[in-house]
């Protein structure tokens, strides 16, 4: 095995990066962020692989959500609180049904680079480089803002810290009261146009806490009904960031990516022979790696055994987004392989990626039945399989966009114009995602009896 450093991925080929015009002001950022504080601690990640390894053996369930891009225009307290609320309220709803711990991991505090299809975007006959998300470049359509700018970097670890700081004080600080949280929940199905398909969960859990409270147990003398553990995650696609984040843990001599809780690659660069293979095989933090549908069943073996050379239970989650209309025929032979090979990974769901389909209206967006129905699949496929479908990975906010159709509330490709806000790809909103988890909870459930 070649020796790894922090640094080795920059010998070998990588794709979806920018070029910077000025290689100089790179590495002064580079040596600035070097300097700076890590975001996380490394105990953190490492409770974080611990509890993760529980969703291997199918003792708990992974939740993972945040925006598609963080921008660095739309950053405010009320919208990470919302994001935040939200995340609890399905976490609630899935711990219910699933009767088992949810592990809440948000896509926030550092999900800041894109990958893109194409490295141009043309609008009315002018071609400019395509946006790369705020730490890259500015998503106004002009020349001067979509030159990559490393002084980014420096703006994102900021905005970064700033977001986990207000995630931290949320989570301990009483908001994330299961009274609380539970009442929100109450109000979301008394507005909800499908109220009776959901009271009964939500008056369900409110009889539980009440029997809690009777029987003694409250929010004043036991943690767990006042506090949560939330962690974060991004995808760590601009290595240049990642890379002066990777600080050497004192109390382990292992490395760690200290930016985030937990990394993942995505479809468009998990080559083997890459650098972000490369870079995530060194540092020890629990990683994911997309699965798109052209995965082979060797080669994810391959991809496992690259990233997880010990087969440890909570290092890997393979986060498949594969579409509603492939997953079924594509994920059997994956899942198949996998447990025959005795590989321990976390399959999770990202339903969103592979139904992205474009408007009538011009907007790009994904439909509220179609990324139900990934979601059905996988938890099928598992089942059929006898394996475990341990999470779900979405893109999502706590705001009232309109970016995702369907739903109960019934958007349509004209009402996407009203509150169309993300900055790369569509987001389901705050009652899309609530009702998709009262949805699945009821898959969940059938998965644990
Ligand atoms: O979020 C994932 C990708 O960055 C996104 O789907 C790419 O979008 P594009 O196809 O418009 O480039
Ligand atoms: C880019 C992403 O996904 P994928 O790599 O699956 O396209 C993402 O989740 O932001």
């Amino acid at each position: 095995m070649k020796p790894w450093s922090p640094t080795s991925w920059r010998t070998y080929p990588i794709l979806q990066q920018p070029s910077y015009p000025d290689a100089k002001a790179v590495e002064l950022v580079e040596q600035q962020l070097n300097k700076f504080p890590p975001l996380v601690f490394a105990a953190e990640i490492r409770d974080l692989r611990c509890q993760l390894s529980k969703v291997v053996s199918g003792d708990a369930f992974l939740l993972q959500g945040g925006d598609c891009a963080e921008s660095f225009s739309q950053f405010n307290a009320p919208k990470i609180r919302d994001t935040f609320k939200t995340l609890l309220q399905m976490a609630v709803v899935l711990t219910f049904s699933g009767q088992k711990p949810i592990v809440k991991v948000a896509r926030m505090a550092g999900q800041y680079a894109k990958p893109r299809s194409n490295d141009m975007e043309t609008r009315d006959e002018v071609s400019l480089p395509s946006y790369r998300g705020d730490i890259i470049n500015g998503f106004d359509f002009t020349p001067e803002a979509r030159i990559p700018d490393p002084q980014r970097m420096i703006t994102a670890y900021n905005q970064s810290a700033a977001t986990l700081n207000l995630l931290r004080a949320f989570a301990q600080g009483g908001l994330a009261d299961l009274h609380e949280v539970n009442r929100w929940n109450m109000s979301f199905v008394e507005a909800n146009p499908l109220k009776e398909k959901y009271k009964i969960i939500a008056q369900q859990i409110q009889q539980a806490l009440t029997f809690m409270e009777t029987c003694g147990i409250s929010a004043k003398n036991t943690p767990a009904i006042q506090e949560t553990s939330l962690f974060t995650s991004h995808e760590a696609l601009l290595l240049n960031y990642e890379q002066a984040l990777t600080r050497c843990d004192t109390l382990t001599g292992l490395w760690y990516d200290c930016s985030a809780h937990m990394v993942w690659i995505g479809e468009r660069t998990r080559q083997l022979d890459h650098a972000h293979i490369e870079y995530f095989r060194g540092i020890n933090n629990p990683v994911g790696v997309k699965i798109g549908p052209s995965m082979q069943a060797d080669d994810l073996i391959r991809l496992i055994d690259a990233v997880n050379p010990e087969n440890d239970p909570g290092r890997l989650t393979l986060i498949t987004r594969m579409g509603a209309n492939t997953l079924g025929n594509k994920l059997p032979e994956l899942v198949r392989k996998v447990k025959q090979e005795g590989r321990n990974v976390i399959w999770s769901s990202d339903p969103m990626h592979g139904n992205t389909v474009s408007s009538s209206s011009g907007y790009k967006t994904r439909n509220f039945d179609a990324i139900l129905s990934e979601l059905k699949h996988f938890f099928a496929v598992h089942k059929a399989e006898g394996t475990v479908a341990g999470g779900i990975h979405l893109e999502m906010t706590g705001q009232h966009v309109t970016e995702c159709t369907g739903g109960a509330y019934q958007i349509s490709d004209e009402d996407l114009s009203q509150a169309y806000e993300t900055q790369c790809d569509p987001r389901l909103n705050a009652d899309q995602v609530l009702e998709m988890a009262f949805i699945i909870s009821e898959s969940l459930k059938e998965a644990t009896q």
